[in-house]
């Protein structure tokens, strides 16, 4: 087991990595439950005189949503009611002389870290610890508390290497997250299974989908993802067209992998039956998956595929969800997330809904969180701890 924050004793100054990774539309950080739940934490730190160094990230390199963390900074100052100051450096001397200037009860955010190439560097945790990074920040403070649950399957320097050469403690939702989860986790189901899998990160959910055989009965699947599973069954989808950045790379590196579960899963995975796009008059228009056209940018699955999701939900016993069907964001676009989480919510059945995304689409549209049995605000992480696989940021705690 690891150390939380009841067992600091008398350390001054903190360095705390929060994930408040979030979406961004036309350039402005949407908020969103991240921030509430990590200002949490950092309130618990800032008002018991602690002095806290925070460290996060923002998209990947080369992403619209790879942006500073200027408004991060902002939006949790909303949250923490106290300034969150934020300097554009996270460990040259702009950087460090903020950090010794900070005196205690006060909350420092650092520059968005993968804007260092060390950070997503691959890797060992030893490694890690002797980057210039690490080495830069770990002898400015006295302990280092990870909070970013949500990114804690990814070996990257701020999470692994510092756990190495500093006394390391979990924050309050890396506790609570890693407890609900490892709870679930632990659950066995009589009935049927359902998995909702769909928003854009195919190897975080073809890797989950390979390692719950034996626990799902049925993938339910949209988004992205979707779009390239039927692009494996032989459909003129999942390609990218007019700009979009998400189908041919992922198709590259997954293709074969798809065909392979494809095969190996026959009906256990069920795949859309028709797809919805903004048509000449800027309004959703529906086609059906025979029908589609590889020029068109699809955005959401369509109305008869929800329809036959739906079913599948109302004969589950549990439903776990990861990534939404289509762009929630758009009101346009949310008939296929938000039907499938108003079914799952309508039932009893056992559910969690996952991701830092698609989580946000249960308070957008108005439902009550206590209609699943979770709401996690961790995507890739809270499904491999699904699968029993263990999280790297776990076990750098853990040492
Ligand atoms: N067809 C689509 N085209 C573009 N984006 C999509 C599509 N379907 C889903 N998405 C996007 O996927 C995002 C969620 O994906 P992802 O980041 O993988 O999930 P999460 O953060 O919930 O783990 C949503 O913000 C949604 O807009
Ligand atoms: O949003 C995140 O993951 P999620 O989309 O699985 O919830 C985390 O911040 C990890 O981000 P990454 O998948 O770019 O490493």
């Amino acid at each position: 087991m690891f150390q939380t924050l009841d067992d600091l004793s008398d350390e001054e100054r903190l360095l705390v990595r929060i994930d408040v990774n979030s979406p961004v539309e036309d350039g402005a950080v949407q908020d969103n439950r991240r921030f509430e739940r990590h200002a949490g934490t950092l309130r618990e730190l800032a008002d018991a005189g602690y002095s806290l160094g925070v460290l996060a990230h923002q998209g990947r390199p080369g992403r619209d949503t790879f942006v500073d963390l200027e408004q991060h900074a902002e939006i949790l100052s909303e949250h923490l009611d106290r300034e969150v100051g934020y300097v554009a450096d996270t460990y040259g001397e702009a950087a460090l002389e903020a950090i010794r200037d900070l005196d205690g009860g006060e909350v420092l955010l650092l520059e968005n870290v993968r804007m260092i190439d060390e950070e997503l560097a691959d890797r060992s945790p030893e490694a890690h610890a002797e980057s210039g990074f690490v080495e830069a920040l770990a002898p400015e403070f006295d302990a280092y508390v990870n909070d970013a649950y949500s990114t804690a399957h990814r070996g990257h320097a701020s999470i692994v290497g510092f756990p190495q050469v500093m006394d390391a403690y979990a924050g309050r939702v890396m506790e609570a997250e890693y407890e609900a989860n490892s709870a679930i986790q632990q659950r066995e189901f009589d009935g049927h299974v359902a998995m909702v899998l769909g928003g854009t990160k195919a190897d975080d959910l073809i890797g989950v989908m390979e390692r719950v055989d034996d626990t799902v009965d049925t993938f339910l699947m949209g988004g992205i993802v979707g779009e390239l599973f039927l692009r494996a069954a032989g459909h003129d989808v999942g390609y990218d067209v007019e700009g979009t950045e998400f189908f041919d790379e992922q198709w590259d590196d997954q293709e074969e992998t798809i065909g392979e579960l494809l095969d190996s899963y026959g009906d256990r995975i069920r795949l859309p039956v028709d797809l919805a796009y903004e048509d000449g008059d800027d309004e959703r228009a529906e086609v059906a998956v025979e029908g589609v056209e590889k020029e068109t940018s699809f955005l959401d699955v369509g109305s008869d595929t929800v329809s036959e999701y739906e079913e599948v939900v109302a004969d589950s016993e549990a439903v776990f969800v990861k990534g939404a069907l289509g762009v929630f964001e758009d009101e346009r676009f949310a008939d296929g997330t938000v039907g499938v989480l108003e079914a799952i919510a309508g039932t009893d059945c056992f559910s969690v809904v996952g991701g830092g995304d698609t989580s946000r689409a249960v308070e957008m549209y108005g439902m009550d969180e206590g209609d699943f049995s979770h709401v996690s605000i961790a995507g890739g992480a809270y499904v491999r701890a699904l699968t029993g696989e263990s999280l790297v940021a776990i076990e750098a705690l853990e040492r």
